[in-house]
């Protein structure tokens, strides 16, 4: 049974596909109420008023997956979610056509200074020469971020006669061409532009990315609008520069702290500002409720989810195929951190054969995981394995080969330790299943599961009998036996797998006998 928190006020339609699970239920308190069972809790749901900090999680030892009801995840440390290996996703284009609408809905307000000219005639006034308004047609609109909602915002711009001029890096001029905007550096959007308007993402980039030397460069009479995260203008220097008369007004939707309080741009005349509305239509948080929602039934059902903001998408499709051998490589991972006990300092996986087809990065990833499984006591994933094997300074490597010994595919996966390494190969049969080919320098053919036990021995006769023996006298039950040898006479291997883990004392009695020369249990 999984339990689902959700913290923030999310759209209750939209969090039908989470509510009909037969497995799961959904409790809706703040992280803050003694009944939201923190500790119990294996998936989260917020919107921005809960912030997600490395305290929260320490709390919350089972979470598996943050959902974020919107675009930004600023307040989420997607950085400590990710060492703990939980999955953070957010629904990327639920609220764009909202956002935009809103941010030009604010532009048209400001312009036309809608907001002071209804409150006088609530006020029972009349006062037409107060209000003159700019038009926007024929002015240059300055757009900083042109992703999702920096395109929507040009389009309806561009429909009012705008000019738009657009700063983003990562926007090619061949893109720019198709949308119809001009591709500028930030220093013209901000020396030509009558509107200035920010559309970024909130990060140590983006943080007062419009200060005073931003505003120095713009042109006087400047408006400005934020509609995106409240920092990205600094506050400070915005009310600076609308105190001296150089900025002409601004609208704001978003504060660096919000509810913002007693900030001094509030005070201003020419400053409008929203609670934080850009997403919050009917429309919009239904979007992005069932955006989440069905992503969170997604990864519970063990399914690909496409919105990670912390770990690599793939499709629905992609994951049908890739699926064998995900189980198969996190089982090899496994095994070997069973054989080998010591502190590894390289895992090297070499893929031959159809399996290279697929997204390998994603199977090196579930090897290294099944790998740290049983040794650390971090939740070790997709998402945070690459970062673990590195801060414990193992280098993780990946091969393709053009020999899949004789089989249809293969996975060799090797650990290398300071004075011993280990070899472990497996291939998946089609109609048949996961099967590990070679253990150590030995050709072998055993099914990846259970409880096994893998003996090194001598080859000598007799030893399969004596081991036989012990474990009969013991009552227990040998469910299937494989041996490998390299020659008669010379270093054997035997596996074996029962019905319940091997008992400590049975373990005991192997390991005394003679010609015996390791035994590893591995549980999978
Ligand atoms: N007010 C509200 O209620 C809402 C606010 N937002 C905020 O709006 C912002 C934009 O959202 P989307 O358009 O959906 O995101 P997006 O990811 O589609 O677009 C962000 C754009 O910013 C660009 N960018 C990144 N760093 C930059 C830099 N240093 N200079 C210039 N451009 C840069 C990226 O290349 C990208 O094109 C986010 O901060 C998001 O949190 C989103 C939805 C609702
Ligand atoms: O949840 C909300 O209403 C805020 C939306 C937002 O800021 C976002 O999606 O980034």
């Amino acid at each position: 049974m999984f339990t689902i928190l959700v913290a923030d006020s999310i759209s209750k339609e939209g969090l039908q596909p989470l509510l009909e699970m037969t497995n799961a239920k959904v409790i809706q308190k703040k992280v803050t109420d003694p009944e939201s069972y923190l500790d119990e809790i294996d998936a989260l749901l917020v919107r921005s008023a809960t912030k997600v900090d490395e305290a929260l999680l320490d709390k919350m030892p089972r979470l598996k997956i943050i959902a974020r009801a919107g675009v930004g995840v600023d307040n989420i440390d997607v950085e400590a979610a990710t060492r703990k290996g939980i999955v953070v996703i957010n629904a990327p284009d639920g609220n764009t056509i909202s956002t935009a609408e809103h941010t030009f809905a604010m532009m048209a307000s400001m312009m036309r200074n809608i907001p002071q000219a209804h409150q006088t005639v609530k006020n029972l006034e009349w006062q037409r020469n107060d209000f003159i308004g700019t038009e926007l047609f024929g002015k240059t609109l300055g757009i900083l971020g042109m992703g999702r909602i920096g395109t929507e915002l040009a389009k309806r711009a561009k429909a009012f006669g705008m000019n738009i001029h657009v700063f983003d890096p990562f926007l090619t001029k061949d893109r720019a061409g198709k949308l119809g905007v001009e591709l500028c550096t930030l220093d013209e959007v901000l020396e030509h532009a009558d509107i200035i308007t920010v559309h970024t993402p909130l990060t140590a980039e983006t943080k007062g990315l419009i200060n005073e030397h931003a505003l120095s460069k713009t042109k006087k009479g400047v408006f400005f609008l934020n509609c995106a995260r409240g920092g990205i203008i600094d506050e400070q220097a915005l009310a600076k520069y609308i105190g001296n008369g150089h900025v002409a007004g601004a609208a704001l939707d978003v504060f660096e702290t919000e509810p913002p309080g007693e900030n001094p741009l509030l005070k201003f005349d020419h400053v409008i500002a929203t609670p934080h509305l850009g997403a919050s239509t009917k429309e919009a948080q239904l979007n992005v409720a069932s955006q989440v929602s069905k992503e969170v039934r997604l990864f519970l059902e063990e399914k690909p989810v496409s919105n990670s903001i912390n770990l690599p998408a793939i499709s629905k499709d992609i994951y049908e195929k890739i699926r064998p051998f995900h189980q198969m490589s996190k089982q090899m991972g496994s095994i070997l951190s069973q054989c080998i006990k010591e502190g590894i300092q390289e895992l090297s996986i070499t893929y031959s054969g159809t399996v290279t087809e697929l997204e390998t990065s994603y199977l090196t990833k579930a090897t290294l995981a099944g790998f740290f499984k049983n040794r650390i006591a971090v939740n070790v994933n997709e998402v945070n394995a690459l970062l673990t094997a590195k801060e414990r300074g193992i280098t993780v490597g990946e091969k393709i080969s053009a020999d899949p010994f004789g089989y249809a595919n293969c996975l060799t996966v090797t650990a290398k330790a300071e004075e011993k390494s280990f070899v472990i190969r497996g291939t998946y049969i089609d109609n048949y299943g996961p099967r590990i080919v070679f253990l150590n320098g030995f050709n072998i053919d055993f099914l990846p599961e259970g409880n096994l036990l893998y003996i090194q021995h001598r080859d000598r006769p007799g030893v399969i009998g004596r081991v036989g023996k012990i474990l009969g006298d013991h009552s227990i039950n040998i469910a299937t036996m494989q041996v490998g040898r390299k020659e008669i006479g010379g270093e054997a291997i035997m596996v074996l797998s029962f019905d319940k883990p091997l008992d400590d004392h049975s373990l005991a009695l192997l390991n005394q006998l003679d010609d015996i020369v390791s035994l590893n249990r591995i549980h999978l």
